[in-house]
């Protein structure tokens, strides 16, 4: 069935799971060979990255650690509108070299809020994979992306962990939208 329909909005197949496991597993072994002889430390932001994550940590053959964080966006008091904050990092993230796992960057502005509060504990190194992302729908300049899926057009996708409010997460293949 190619042609699915989540909530209101109908979706075409777009990735399927089998091309998915594909590129992770290239993308496993590119950080295999990148961080020999280190202990990555990788940290998943929550809800969307649960199935990348699992799917890629089962490629790489280093020691390493995993955990999960969620960004939750509120309104401040200050004039500055949303305010953004990391629930749930790793405490002790000094000197680790953090490899922070999405499962899509869009516009780019979640990930450069991640970042910059990582960064202010002093990491060894920090690098992005992401399973999608939407060069053209990228606002900010972000040149820690360094292990992508797959990048894809400006279009509305769902499944593998996306969601479409709030559901479709569990689809094993990824949809698009077949119109905005
Ligand atoms: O590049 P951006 O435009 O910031 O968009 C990307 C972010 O949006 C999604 O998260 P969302 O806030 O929908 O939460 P979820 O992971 O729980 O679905 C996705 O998982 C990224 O974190
Ligand atoms: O295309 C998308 N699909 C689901 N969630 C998202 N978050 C940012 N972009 C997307």
């Amino acid at each position: 069935m190619n042609k699915i329909k989540v909530e209101d909005k109908e979706f075409e197949i777009f990735l399927e799971n089998d091309a998915l496991n594909k590129r992770i597993r290239l993308l496993g072994i590119q950080i295999n060979i990148d961080y020999e002889g280190k202990c990555p430390l990788f940290i998943g932001v929550l809800n969307g990255s649960f199935l990348f994550m699992a799917d890629l940590i089962k490629e790489i053959s280093l020691p390493c650690e995993v955990a999960f964080m969620r960004v939750a966006s509120y309104e401040g008091t200050s004039s500055s509108g949303k305010v953004k904050e990391l629930i749930g990092l790793p405490e002790n993230i000094e000197g680790r070299d953090i490899i922070i796992v999405e499962d899509i960057v869009d516009t780019g502005l979640t990930l450069t809020h991640i970042l910059k509060m990582i960064k202010e504990k002093n990491p060894a190194s920090v690098k992005v994979s992401s399973l999608l992302l939407k060069p053209s729908a990228l606002k900010y300049d972000i040149e820690e992306l360094e292990y992508i899926g797959f990048e894809i057009p400006n279009e509305f996708v769902v499944g593998y962990g996306l969601d479409y409010n709030g559901l479709g997460r569990n689809l094993t293949d990824i949809y698009r939208a077949t119109e905005a």
